[in-house]
């Protein structure tokens, strides 16, 4: 489904992804972990078009997207959210999901209004419907953003730290969203420091450090690994 050909980018000397090459299939779950800095963020934003990569290819459902820009990407069905949630803050939370299935899924009139309290429902947001995004609490702000992610129909759902800053409670809950999205089909790409948040919902852990991927496999296999503990955990050993 996604398929990233030797990407390289910099920023200045900040190396963010060095002749990097990933594939996720259709369907899959997979968490992307790696220390500060490793360049995860950057990464979604190659493959959403908010990066243009310095060289490499980008390629979506066999076509290469490389040069196509975040809402033509949208529409194909790539669909992300913000580690800081990007809501219109005056909108409410029904208003902002409804932009969502209108500009990324083509939705109009009345069955664009169902699509959106269908996602709203899925979200448990429903209750919250008439209420201004500015006026929503963490979980209900992260909440809204996994909401217009899916409102867009993607195919390839990217979230980003989705977990970050909630409850154990609240995690479990956004987890439970998630894993409702892969059931129907999803792939998932997700960024997660919330490590547990991911192993129970992935079965495949790619760990990203300088730009470059060393470990991908199963979740307790590329934890364990050397490779990994040195750069993600700081502490050698392991398999
Ligand atoms: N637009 C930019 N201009 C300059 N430097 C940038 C830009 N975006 C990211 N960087 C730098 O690139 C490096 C990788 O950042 P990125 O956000 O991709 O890492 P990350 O793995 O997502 O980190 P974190 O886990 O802290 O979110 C960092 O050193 C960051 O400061």
């Amino acid at each position: 489904m996604l398929e990233l050909d030797r990407i390289s980018k910099r920023f200045g000397q900040v190396v963010v992804a060095d002749e990097l090459s990933l594939q996720v299939g259709a369907g899959d779950a997979v968490g992307l972990v790696g220390p500060n800095g490793a360049g995860k963020t950057s990464l979604f934003g190659l493959v959403s078009g908010d990066l243009s990569p310095d060289s490499g290819e980008v390629r979506f459902l066999g076509r290469s997207v490389t040069r196509l820009d975040t809402a033509g990407r949208c529409r194909l069905g790539i669909g992300r959210t913000y580690q800081v949630p990007r809501p219109f803050p005056e909108l409410t939370v029904l208003e902002n999901v409804l932009v969502a299935a209108q500009q990324g899924a083509g939705e109009r009139g009345r069955a664009a209004v169902a699509a959106a309290r269908a996602v709203l429902d899925r979200a448990g947001l429903a209750p919250l419907a008439a209420r201004r995004a500015r006026q929503l609490g963490l979980l209900q702000r992260k909440r809204l953003e996994l909401a217009r992610a899916l409102a867009t129909r993607p195919a390839l759902l990217l979230l980003d730290e989705v977990a970050g800053g909630l409850t154990d409670p609240e995690v479990a809950e956004l987890v439970d969203i998630v894993r409702a999205a892969r059931a129907d089909g999803l792939a998932v790409l997700w960024i997660e420091h919330v490590v547990r948040a991911l192993t129970s919902t992935v079965d495949r852990l790619v760990c990203l450090a300088g730009g470059r991927v060393v470990g991908d496999g199963r979740p307790e296999d590329v934890l364990a690994s050397r490779a990994v503990r040195e750069v993600f955990l700081g502490t050698p050993g392991g398999a």
